[in-house]
């Protein structure tokens, strides 16, 4: 594409250089730079994209996208264009470079703390049943044909707009897409326009990248004004009635649901089960009875939300129904790890407060015997969580087991200590684990047939990043082995 055509619709403060030239293709990551490529240079957290230049020029740059003044040789055989936010230009340039592909597409996005990855699963499997329908999400990004496993949970803005471009090429209709708070504030979603905007919930997270909670707020409710068909808004949530009220205004028709609100979308006569939930739906029209086999309250707010989306699309209520019946749940999500011991180990991605309340809420309502949880936080996130999940994890479990996550570079000790200001030391009802394995493996040992043993905080991950490396590390396959490890040793005594 000319480079000229490339830049339509971006701010610009300056230009020096040749404008008509062809630019082969677009990056921002100069180690990936090929031949007559445009390079962004990005102001980040731990690096800066204009240090690279030189780098991108020997692996055949030709035109740079910069927002500081740049002093080098030969700038004359290059271009230079310079606007004041080289991410939010970047979000133009990849709309322009990949023809908004976004535009062709039905995209569904879902923003909140919780649910997201949830909500956009059973989207998925439920769109499916119309037509082709990509995913972009925290666990893998899925255009139609192939699938491949996700870097953050909303991409780049160059990888989305090429991941849009594969789910045309593959004849998507629709695409389902988390979109974090990181990635409307860091304009990773810039010129997409979305069909749906989905607000689930907004809990304790991210304080170590937005300012407060209200900042955080601000960011997710960027998604709703960057909607054509339907905002829908869960307002038994605090923050999803202060953005039902900011947003109420705005040409794009809003949708609530909620189970305590006089909603759009309700549920009624909740029945909770050990293995799912059922409800009386009311949607505007009509009210059916849903069952999803999933458990816990939280289930009944995602798919409130799931089935407010596919209403507003014209999705007939037999086919969601015959989804959420025999869905087979979400990876890490809830994940009842199937033993021949009759041992109830479940894995779960809980790693904000509010949603470890609700997973050990959740076991409660049909636990016979203890809970025992084991849980720790991410290093390099949000420390305000730790001590709130520490209390928690102890005020809600018959034993909990405090231990580490990713500890990224900080030193997993000092996260658990931060753990345990929020814990009752008078109470012996912890101990504290370092070494996830054998966290998990105490657990394990400690539970008898009724019993929860709730591993808590990693989910679908199977890793664990210690320092700056990736060991592989995956809960379900630790607790498999040490189901197996401690169950026939004790059958050998
Ligand atoms: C805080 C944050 O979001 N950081 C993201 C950000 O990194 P950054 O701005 O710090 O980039 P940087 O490392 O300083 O580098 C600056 C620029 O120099 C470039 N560079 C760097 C080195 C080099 O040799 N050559 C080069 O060109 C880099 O490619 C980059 O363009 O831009 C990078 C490129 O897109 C992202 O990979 C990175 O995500 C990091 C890995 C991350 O952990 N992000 C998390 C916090 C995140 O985004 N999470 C959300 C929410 C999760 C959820 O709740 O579901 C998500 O959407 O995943
Ligand atoms: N609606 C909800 N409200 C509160 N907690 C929830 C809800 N849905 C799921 N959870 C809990 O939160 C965890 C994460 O759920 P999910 O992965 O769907 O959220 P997410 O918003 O995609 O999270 P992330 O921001 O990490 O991508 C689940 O493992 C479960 O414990
Ligand atoms: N999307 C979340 C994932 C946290 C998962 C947890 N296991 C951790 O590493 O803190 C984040 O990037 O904050
Ligand atoms: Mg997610």
């Amino acid at each position: 594409m000319k480079l000229y055509k490339l830049i339509e619709n971006l701010n610009i403060m300056s230009i020096d250089g040749n404008m008509d030239i062809d630019i082969s293709d677009i990056h921002y990551d100069s180690r990936l730079v090929t031949q007559n490529s445009l390079f962004i240079c990005i102001k980040g957290f731990n690096s800066d994209g204009h240090k690279y230049i030189k780098n991108a020029i020997e692996k055949g740059a030709k035109a740079f996208l910069i927002q500081d003044d740049i002093d080098i040789e030969a700038k004359g055989n290059f271009t230079f264009i310079k606007v004041t936010d080289t991410r939010e230009g970047m979000a133009t340039i990849a709309c322009n470079f990949y023809k908004n592909p976004a535009n062709t597409l039905e995209v569904i996005g879902v923003t909140g703390t919780n649910g997201k990855t949830s909500i956009t699963t059973f989207l998925k499997q439920i769109l499916s049943k119309r037509a082709q329908t990509g995913l972009i999400g925290t666990i893998n990004i899925n255009d139609g044909k192939n699938e491949i496993i996700s870097k953050n949970t909303t991409p780049e803005s160059i990888d989305l707009q090429s991941y849009f471009n594969d789910m045309i090429n593959n004849n998507c209709k629709y695409c389902a897409m988390e979109v974090s708070s990181h990635s409307l504030a860091l304009n990773r979603v810039g010129s997409v326009n979305f069909s749906i905007g989905i607000f689930t919930n907004l809990t304790e997270d991210h304080l170590d990248f937005h300012k407060n909670l209200e900042d955080y707020r601000n960011a997710k409710e960027k998604l709703f004004h960057k909607t054509s068909i339907a905002n829908i808004i869960n307002i038994d949530d605090e923050g999803g009635k202060v953005i039902f009220d900011n947003i109420k205004k705005l040409s794009t028709p809003v949708y609530t649901y909620g189970i305590n609100s006089d909603a759009d979308f309700t549920a009624s006569e909740i029945k909770l089960y050990p293995n799912g939930v059922s409800y009386k739906l009311k949607t505007p029209t009509y009210t059916d009875y849903i069952y999803v086999n999933i458990p816990g309250k939280f289930t009944v707010y995602n798919t409130l939300g799931v089935i407010s989306a596919c209403y507003i699309l014209n999705i007939d209520i037999e086919t969601i129904k015959d989804v959420l019946k025999n869905t087979p749940g979400v990876k890490g999500r809830f994940e009842n790890i199937k033993n021949d011991e009759g041992l109830t180990v479940i894995v779960d991605y809980a790693h904000t407060p509010d949603a470890l309340e609700n997973v050990l809420n959740t076991s409660k309502e049909f636990v016979k015997g203890k809970i025992i949880t084991v849980v720790g936080c991410g290093g390099d996130r949000d420390k305000t969580k730790r001590p709130i999940m520490g209390k928690i994890a102890q005020q809600k479990s018959d034993i909990s087991i405090i231990t580490s996550d990713n500890p990224r570079t900080e030193s997993p000790s000092l996260i658990i200590k931060d753990m345990l200001k929020g814990i009752d030391m008078d109470n012996d009802n912890f101990m504290v684990i370092e070494d996830r394995k054998e966290a998990i493996y105490k657990a394990i040992e400690l539970a008898n047939v009724g019993d929860v043993v709730m591993i808590a905080g990693k989910g679908h991950e199977n890793y664990q990043i210690v320092g700056t490396t990736k060991h592989h590390f995956d809960d379900k396959e630790i607790a498999l082995e040490a189901i197996d490890v401690l169950k026939s040793s004790a059958y050998n005594i």
